[in-house]
């Protein structure tokens, strides 16, 4: 990814404003940049009307709690999304990772609650295949965490889970709070989103 992400990061938070799924300031985007650093939404900007000042340059430096976030821009007032620590942790996790997105839906927050552990399996549908499952009557959960205030918690434990059981797809949940989808292009996140979401609202219509 050379290019500057942000202009599509705005369309997509504009698109995901309209489908209901970034409501007022709800959710964050962010996209890898070939150096290693990332992009992200600035905390607690309405999502319809970003613009290229609502982003802050951040350094990944490990997978550990608030300590692996330096923010490059520590001299503006812009903070970067309260959520950061969970983008840091996609993006120590899977190398190939150039962009995360994390939204709210209705949808995504009552099939957190279908179930109370800590996987949800999905229905064994065809749209699977546009997550990358190609199987015949395929047999797929994503995981769920928990929604702690201290967002490094939950950051914290995806990092935990995710080294001793890889997810079957780059989609988790938090309970209660929203999906975030992972994929190595922005072309790619937006279509995981898309396809989850769909996942989602056939669940919540079956119930
Ligand atoms: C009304 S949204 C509450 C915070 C949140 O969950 C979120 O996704 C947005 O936080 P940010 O700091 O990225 O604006
Ligand atoms: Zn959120």
């Amino acid at each position: 990814m050379n290019t500057d992400p942000r202009p599509t990061l705005i369309a997509a938070a504009r698109q995901f404003y309209q489908m209901g799924w970034m409501i007022g300031t709800a959710g964050n985007l962010s996209a890898r940049m070939p150096d290693g650093n990332f992009w992200i939404t600035a905390s607690g900007r309405p999502k319809n009307q970003l613009i290229t000042d609502d982003f802050v340059l951040m350094t990944l430096d490990t997978c550990r709690s608030e300590a692996y976030l330096a923010p490059q821009q520590s001299h503006t007032q812009k903070r970067p999304s309260a959520e950061t620590s969970i983008h840091a942790a996609i993006y120590s996790l899977f190398p190939d990772a150039q962009a995360c997105y994390h939204v709210h839906s209705i949808e995504n927050n009552l099939v957190s609650r279908l179930i109370m552990g800590d996987t949800l399996p999905l229905p064994p549908l065809e749209m699977l295949k546009g997550l990358g499952v190609w199987e015949e009557n395929p047999q797929v959960a994503i995981p769920i965490f928990a929604n702690h205030l201290e967002v490094s918690r939950i950051a914290d434990e995806i990092c935990t889970r995710f080294k001793t059981k890889m997810p079957q797809v780059p989609v988790l949940l938090i309970r209660d709070h929203g999906v975030t989808v992972w994929a190595s292009s922005l072309e790619g996140v937006s279509n995981y989103l898309e396809i989850a979401e769909y996942i989602f609202r056939y669940m919540v219509a079956v119930k």
